[in-house]
């Protein structure tokens, strides 16, 4: 299913794929918190997605992040909105906020100082929220972004943004194990553009954007893992939010589509083409909330 913008939005959960299936997968209830792009503009470049030059259209990107919001909805997740402020313009992507998990919250803490002041704002929404205790990482680390649960491990990326110390950080703070995989190109800078997180024992990722070591990591874990191409990963098609069974990523990951049908997920495809133009897809935008 591709839900576009302009299209009419479906009224209940988007229908069951009729492709083959290997299992029948469950969905869980989730809750998501995201942030309206009313501020988006691209006037730095920290990530090579990023060209200043290029012109954004901010209301279609808010129309945009409109449809992947009620996608959500529809759906049947809970969808918690943090308020946009401006001279922020990458605080849409949510998924960078911090992590929560079992009722905790470790909010942000930027590499850049573009994005610095984002900490602060995240933690103060985990305080209002109620999650006990809210911290602020003393390390950069630089939430979901790096940082992705499966089952009861937690996958962390490094070698461009979070360090290997927030990632011994997570582990203390959580109490949950935490794997390191070292990222080594600098398009997917953050290990959700290179590998998504599909149910509790299923992943998908893009092998060079891994480390040889991670690479043998993720084999020897993962080994039922579905492999993204180069034209998957190059439109940001692991960028993506799985509640187990629906799976919303980018509408451009066709050969990704494909490969979710066959393992019995139900892909859902939008279209997030201005959010791109920051770096960033549908995972980007959306912060999983964990009680
Ligand atoms: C999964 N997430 C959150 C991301 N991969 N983040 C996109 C961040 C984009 C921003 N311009 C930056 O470069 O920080």
């Amino acid at each position: 299913m591709t839900i576009t913008t302009g299209a009419p939005l479906p009224t209940s959960a988007p229908a069951e794929s009729t492709a083959p299936r290997t299992t029948q997968r469950g969905a869980t209830p989730r809750r998501f918190l995201m942030c309206r792009p009313e501020h988006f503009e691209v006037t730095y470049a920290i990530n090579p997605w990023m060209d200043p030059s290029k012109p954004v259209d901010t209301a279609l990107a808010v129309a945009q992040w409109e449809l992947l919001r009620s996608t959500y909805e529809v759906l049947g997740h809970q969808v918690d909105l943090i308020d946009p402020v401006e001279g922020l313009p990458d605080m849409v992507y949510a998924a960078n906020g911090g992590v929560v998990y079992a009722g905790k919250a470790m909010a942000a803490r930027f590499t850049y100082a573009e994005r610095q002041p984002e900490g602060a704002a995240y933690q103060a929404w985990f305080e209002r929220a109620g999650f006990r205790p809210t911290i602020q990482a003393a390390s950069t680390n630089e939430g979901e972004g790096d940082f992705l649960v499966v089952g009861r491990i937690i996958l962390a990326g490094t070698g461009f943004r979070t360090s290997v110390d927030a990632h011994h950080e997570v582990r203390e703070f959580f109490g949950a194990p935490v794997i390191s995989l070292e990222l080594v190109d600098p398009r997917y800078y953050h290990l959700d553009t290179a590998l998504a997180a599909l149910d509790d024992h299923t992943i998908a990722y893009y092998p060079p954007a891994f480390s040889p070591a991670s690479n043998a990591i993720l084999r020897q874990l993962f080994p039922d893992a579905i492999i993204a191409t180069d034209a998957d990963a190059e439109v940001l098609g692991l960028n993506a939010v799985s509640d187990g069974h629906n799976v919303v990523l980018t509408d451009k990951a066709v050969h990704l589509h494909e490969r979710l049908r066959e393992r019995g997920f139900n892909p859902v495809g939008v279209d997030l083409s201005e959010l791109l133009k920051g770096g960033g897809s549908v995972k980007c935008c959306t912060l999983e909330v964990r009680s």
